[in-house]
């Protein structure tokens, strides 16, 4: 099946001051990439006084592209000086940076292009020094630039290095007087200091020698929009094609995955356009009737004086192209779900509120949930009444919650595969959905099914059941009140009743990711007034996608039914730690639930237990006010309530290590979910 997402491929080259920026993107359009990353500084201009008058011809004039390719077409990047120089101790120095970056920002700003480059060098550092290099004045006058501009992204370019305390590849020749800097520190100090400014991302180089995959796996919950693959890190196959190494192959892999933006960098190599490069582009377009650079078998050109250019890099970029093409196919569940990837929803309230027939559409769409209900309810017939009195005896089910009646359906299959006599009672509260259930029983189900319009915990049934079968669980097991309704109607099962599910557990693992963090940030104008702290006081439905989990999942509480305690108490506390892997910043965590339907028929999106295929529930992320720094091997401690009163039930919860967060959602007072 092919992928929704379609692969946007740039290049970064030098043009040739002659022929100008038309000429290389012409040769860029023809061979076939998206876009364009070039100096905004002109190449013979670059040397520049910006504080002198008549200095503005320092940069490209804007008339050597029509207004809709500089905005669609062309990456611009930074003077690579200016962020080494923001932060240089001498004052006269740092001011000219500044107007140096002003300089490129405002005329970035007038050509309209879509994003800018910031190179941010990793420079490593004095072995005893006690803290990376500053870049507070760097963050200072980008965070006024982003703070100005409503449309531009920059993606400030880094290096991906080892993470600290793994030897990095150049640390054996490098003098003992120095250590190399961790880029993702550098971008963490940078983004913080910027505000986490949703405009902010990352253009991730990968070096010739790639650092550990833990080391880029941290990578993972950064908005990283670019991936630099440097034409020196290209090998060259037996064919003659350029190819990657594997281990660059799985990480340009996983990031095309995301949907992040490939650039293919020529380094320092000059691609000299022709004078007639406008006939040379449009006689190349010719040759490759899609105009898309897909000529083949043509050894990437190595555009010289000596040359005429028509492609730059086209086996690169056909390479790239390869390594999308063949990315594993998309199943019908990640298809069915890839628009919610990263976007946040309030969670289902199923006894508060009635579903809406969209809702129920989806959950019925699941190929995987019913047919383990069915499994679990055949299993259970099968135990419970003997082979010989199965067409005789009346096995009485009931199915509460039946929503529009799919677990009606799945129980009288299951009942026919088992040859089993059932009687069928579908109690359902929501007098939308009870209308189909009327419907479903007059056409198809008839005498089998009774239709019971009532709060499960509210029926008197005129027969106990022997077995209860239920759906009311959400993304963290408890959340949508399985107890409460459970327990409410565990008086319709007889002493000896089966209730499916019999038992669920939510788990929780911390993450990282800021796209969440200002996704959830954002959140404030949808409450009534609007209200930030109840944003982050808020848990959110999400699949997530731009996050890292730093620490496997583990498990927080558990419900079994029936509940034959004396006194049913289902709220619950407990606090969980883990050794964080590497240094991070956290957001939140992330919780997931399984649930045992009935012996090993299990659910679960707990990601190694993970039911493939299923997609009725995505994670739940319970937010952090605010980033918590966390470095490697330090203890992570969360805690979290269920607390309960008559009317309400809702979470609250911190963490205590290695920083405390005030509790968040004391009292449910920013939310809470209705009995
Ligand atoms: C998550 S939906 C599942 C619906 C259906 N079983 C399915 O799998 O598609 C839960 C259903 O339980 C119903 N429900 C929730 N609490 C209830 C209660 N206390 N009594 C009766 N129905 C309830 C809701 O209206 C909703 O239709």
């Amino acid at each position: 099946m092919p992928r929704s997402k379609r692969l946007s491929c740039g290049v970064q080259a030098q043009t040739n001051p002659e022929t100008g920026i038309n000429a290389l993107l012409d040769v860029a359009m023809t061979t076939g990439f998206d876009f364009i990353v070039v100096p905004l500084a002109h190449p013979l201009r670059a040397l520049r006084n910006p504080a002198a008058k008549g200095d503005a011809a320092f940069a490209r004039a804007d008339l050597d592209l029509y207004s809709g390719d500089w905005s669609s077409s062309v990456v611009g990047q930074i003077s690579s000086t200016v962020q080494t120089q923001l932060d240089s101790a001498d004052p006269a120095e740092r001011i000219k940076a500044q107007e140096m970056f002003e300089q490129d920002t405002a005329w970035a700003s007038h050509i309209s292009l879509p994003a800018v480059v910031l190179p941010l060098t990793v420079a490593p550092v004095a072995a005893d020094a006690k803290a990376p290099r500053s870049i507070a004045n760097l963050a200072r006058v980008l965070s006024n630039f982003l703070n100005s501009t409503l449309s531009m992204t920059v993606w400030v370019r880094v290096t991906a290095t080892p993470m600290a305390g793994e030897p990095s590849s150049t640390e054996a020749n490098a003098p003992v007087t120095t250590r190399a800097q961790d880029s993702w520190e550098l971008w963490n100090t940078l983004r913080t200091l910027c505000g986490y400014n949703g405009r902010l991302a990352v253009a991730l180089e990968l070096p010739d020698n790639l650092p550990s995959p833990q080391s880029l796996a941290r990578w993972k919950g950064e908005p990283v929009k670019g991936l630099f693959c440097l034409s020196s890190s290209f090998l060259t196959n037996n064919k003659g094609f350029p190819v990657l190494s594997k281990r660059h192959q799985l990480v340009v892999r996983e990031f095309l995955e995301f949907g992040t933006q490939v650039v293919v960098d020529c380094g320092s190599n000059q691609f000299i356009s022709p004078p007639d490069a406008k006939a040379a582009a449009s006689a190349a377009a010719q040759a490759s009737p899609s105009g898309k650079g897909k000529g083949k078998g043509k050894a990437a050109q190595f555009v010289d004086n000596t040359t005429t250019p028509t492609t730059i890099y086209e086996n690169h970029l056909q390479y790239i192209g390869h390594l999308f093409d063949t990315l594993p196919a998309l199943d019908e569940a990640t298809r069915a779900s890839s628009s919610f990837e990263d976007s946040l929803q309030a969670p289902l309230q199923p006894l508060m509120d009635n579903l809406e027939s969209a809702t129920y559409e989806v959950f019925e769409r699941d190929p995987v949930k019913y047919a383990q209900y069915g499994r679990a309810v055949e299993l259970a017939l099968e135990d419970r009444v003997p082979e010989s009195e199965r067409a005789t005896r009346e096995t009485v089910i009931m199915v509460v919650g039946a929503g529009r009646g799919p677990l009606v359906q799945a129980a009288l299959e299951a009942a026919e595969r088992a040859n089993c006599k059932v009687k069928v009672y579908a109690v359902e509260k929501n007098p939308n959905a009870v209308a189909t259930l009327l419907v479903r029983k007059n056409e198809e189900w008839l005498d089998s099914v009774e239709i019971i319009e009532s709060d499960m915990r509210a029926w008197n049934p005129p027969a106990l059941a022997d077995i209860l079968v239920s759906e009311l669980l959400g993304s963290f097991g408890d959340n949508e009140l399985s107890p409460e309704c459970l327990d409410g109607a565990q008086r319709l099962l007889k002493p000896d009743g089966v209730s499916i599910p019999s038992k669920y557990t939510s788990y929780l693992a911390p993450l990282s990711s800021q796209k969440l963090y200002i996704e959830v940030r954002n959140q404030y104008v949808h409450f009534s007034p609007p209200d930030e702290r109840k944003a982050f006081e808020t848990p959110y439905v999400v699949l997530l996608k731009n996050a890292a989990i730093t620490n496997p999942p583990v498990p927080v509480f558990t419900f079994e039914h029936p509940n034959r305690a004396a006194k049913i108490d289902n709220s619950r506390y407990t606090s969980v730690t883990f050794t964080a892997p590497h240094n991070t910043t956290l957001h939140g965590f992330a919780g997931y639930f399984d649930t045992v339907l009935y012996k090993d028929v299990m659910l679960s999106i707990v990601p190694d237990t993970f039911s493939t295929g299923m997609f009725s529930w995505f994670p739940i992320l319970f937010p952090f006010k605010q980033p918590v720094s966390v470095k490697a091997d330090e203890t992570i401690e969360i805690h979290v309530w269920r607390n309960c009163t008559r009317e309400k039930v809702w979470y609250e919860w911190t963490c205590t290590s290695p920083i405390s967060l005030p509790i968040h959602n004391p009292g449910g007072r920013s939310y809470y979910i209705g009995l």
